[in-house]
């Protein structure tokens, strides 16, 4: 198929991108991972020893990072409908998340144990029709959501990618019911003209601890 325009402008401005240069320079397998360590570096939530969970992990640049912080204790599970190459240290689950049997396969690798940290970097293939894949989108955050008033320990964090948009407002609010401690992030690496921001919400309010 020939390249669009835009397709080539896209192309063009990746190539170009200083964070896709940078992480081929450092081995990073996307430039997602400058997100991460950039929120990290600021709120240090990658501890050795604690448990993650990296939904929509593939090609792995998040749970690399989740890896590298957090040295050779403690457990990174990623899920992507996508294949993942294997990453030392991490169990890679590939599935829907939005299946339950998926989820319940999260839910048998953490075995007994409750999760520090969930990371959704999950994002849904566009189709251009904007209430669509808002739709989508916000079906995601809510299974991300929900997943993780199930999976955390009281004292957990929730880091997720949501965009601007229908029903972002209504979103946060849910995230403050649900957390004690509800913050927005824009780490550098993330486009000025992306509407994309990351949430982080910290400590689960008493009526959602387990
Ligand atoms: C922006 S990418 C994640 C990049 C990743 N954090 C990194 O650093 O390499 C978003 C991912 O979400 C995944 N995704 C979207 N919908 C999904 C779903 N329903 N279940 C699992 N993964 C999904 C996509 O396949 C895609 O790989």
């Amino acid at each position: 198929m020939k390249p669009t325009r835009t397709s080539k402008a896209w192309i063009r401005e990746h190539i170009n991108d200083p964070f896709v240069q940078r992480a081929k320079r450092e081995g990073y397998r996307s430039r997602a991972s400058y997100k991460l360590l950039e929120i990290d570096d600021r709120d240090h939530l990658l501890r050795p020893g604690i448990s993650v969970v990296d939904l929509g992990a593939s090609p792995g640049g998040w749970s690399q990072v989740a890896r590298q912080r957090m040295g050779v204790h403690g457990k990174v599970i990623g899920v992507d409908v996508l294949p993942m190459e294997a990453l030392e240290g991490v169990n890679f689950l590939q599935g829907d998340f939005l299946a339950p049997a998926v989820q319940e396969q999260v839910r048998v690798l953490l075995g007994n144990r409750s999760v520090d940290l969930v990371l959704s970097d999950l994002a849904p293939n566009i189709s251009g029709v904007t209430l669509y894949d808002q739709a989508r989108a916000a079906e995601l955050w809510e299974m991300a959501l929900e997943f993780s008033l199930e999976a955390l320990g009281p004292e957990g964090g929730f880091l997720i990618k949501v965009f601007h948009g229908a029903d972002f407002e209504s979103f946060v609010r849910r995230m403050k019911q649900c957390f004690v401690r509800v913050v927005t992030r824009k780490p550098a690496a993330s486009r000025d003209r992306s509407s994309e921001v990351y949430l982080l919400g910290q400590g689960l309010k008493p009526k959602h601890k387990g």
